[in-house]
């Protein structure tokens, strides 16, 4: 059987590094309701005040960590999807962005121009998210509905805590490991807090108390971004065989001034570095490709910001890219997708 596609669906990249691009894509991408979770007219406000500045620093940003062959995210997602070929003997493996290019649609259409009956859709994102996982499903469904394609499409689910992407994060992570590290620190794109009370199904679990990731179960684990994130530290660190005092977990990439989940990433680090530590490993499993968020964001502001605080060495462990045994498990994980869009 070969109608059978895999369709892996990462974030999506600006175009280029022009002001000009960057601010295209932070519109499309802030503009999304499930990102930016306000009424459309504050929606509006809010991104446009965001657009006067931002697209100037993010394209500074982006300039520094930018590939020869153009966005690490879009590089190394080729990368992977090129890797999984050798994974998925059912059909063709394509590659969408939620943001800017190739879109959803473009590969819906082209697998069902190609004569695939049925697409197995991969959100690239280990934890649940409605502003990664959510956009990315309502974007496919959108598109069928637009275009009224007769394809069957099964979606996988968040995998943070299934077992072949556990073993292929922390075989990835032990060179880095066996060197020798004070402290791990895992630091997980950040989210709105808010953005957890919306998806929390009984309204009052998610963020009531201090260990409430920790008691997350069924649905509220389902749901909750923050547990998920725990999960996965829980689930890697046990992996790798360290101990509760070598890792902690953290959040990064706060934007705007609502409160966002705790503890931030930059907080830790000024924490880490006084508490004496000196050689910090910090791995971002939130990601599965190095991006501006992973190379610039804790690379090199995060390293800076490590040392003027009294650290001596920040080493970034790099994302699972295109390795083959993540390629593999990826496989796996769809290869047994079962819920229908
Ligand atoms: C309200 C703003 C944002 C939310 C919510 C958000 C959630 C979220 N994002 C990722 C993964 C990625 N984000 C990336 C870049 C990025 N994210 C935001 C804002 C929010 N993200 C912005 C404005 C940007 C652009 C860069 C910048 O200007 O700072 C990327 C990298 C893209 C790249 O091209 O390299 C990824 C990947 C997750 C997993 C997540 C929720 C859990
Ligand atoms: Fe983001
Ligand atoms: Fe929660």
């Amino acid at each position: 059987m070969t109608d059978h596609a895999l369709l892996l669906v990462n974030l999506g990249s600006p175009a280029s590094t022009s002001a000009e691009d960057v601010r295209a894509y932070l519109d499309q991408f802030l503009m999304d309701p499930y990102v930016v979770d306000l009424p459309w007219p504050l929606r509006r406000l809010l991104v446009s005040l965001i657009l006067i500045k931002r697209p100037a620093q993010s394209a500074h940003a982006y300039a520094s960590i930018w590939w020869p062959e153009g966005s690490p995210l879009i590089v190394i997602s080729r990368q992977l999807q090129d890797a999984v070929r050798e994974y998925w003997p059912h059909g063709p493996v394509a590659l969408a962005m939620r943001y800017g290019q190739p879109s959803i649609e473009s590969e819906l259409l082209s697998l069902a121009k190609q004569g695939v009956k049925r697409v197995t859709l991969a959100p690239l994102y280990p934890q649940f998210a409605d502003s990664t996982t959510t956009t990315a499903i309502e974007e496919a469904r959108r598109v069928l509905r637009a275009h009224d394609l007769k394809l069957q499409v099964n979606l996988v689910d968040p995998f943070y805590d299934q077992p072949d992407y556990l073993d292929a994060l922390a075989a990835s992570a032990k060179p880095y490991l066996d060197q020798g590290f004070d402290h791990l620190l895992m630091s997980y794109h950040g989210l709105p807090e808010r953005h957890l009370h919306k998806t929390d199904p009984t309204g009052s679990h998610c963020l009531k108390g201090a260990d409430c990731c920790q008691r997350a179960q069924g649905q509220i684990l389902a749901n909750c971004y923050r547990a998920q994130c725990y999960k996965t530290s829980e689930g890697f660190a046990k992996r790798a065989g360290l101990r509760p005092d070598q890792w902690s977990v953290s959040f990064q990439s706060r934007l705007g001034r609502a409160k966002w989940i705790e503890p931030y990433t930059e907080t830790r680090l000024d924490e880490l570095a006084k508490r004496g530590v000196k050689k910090l490993l910090v791995m971002c499993p939130a990601f599965v490709a190095d991006c501006i968020e992973t190379l610039e964001e804790i690379g090199d502001r995060g390293r800076e910001q490590f040392i003027a605080a009294g650290g001596q060495e920040l080493v970034l462990v790099p994302c699972l890219n295109a390795q083959p045994q993540w390629a593999s498990a990826l496989a796996a994980i769809s290869a047994r997708a079962s819920r229908l869009l």
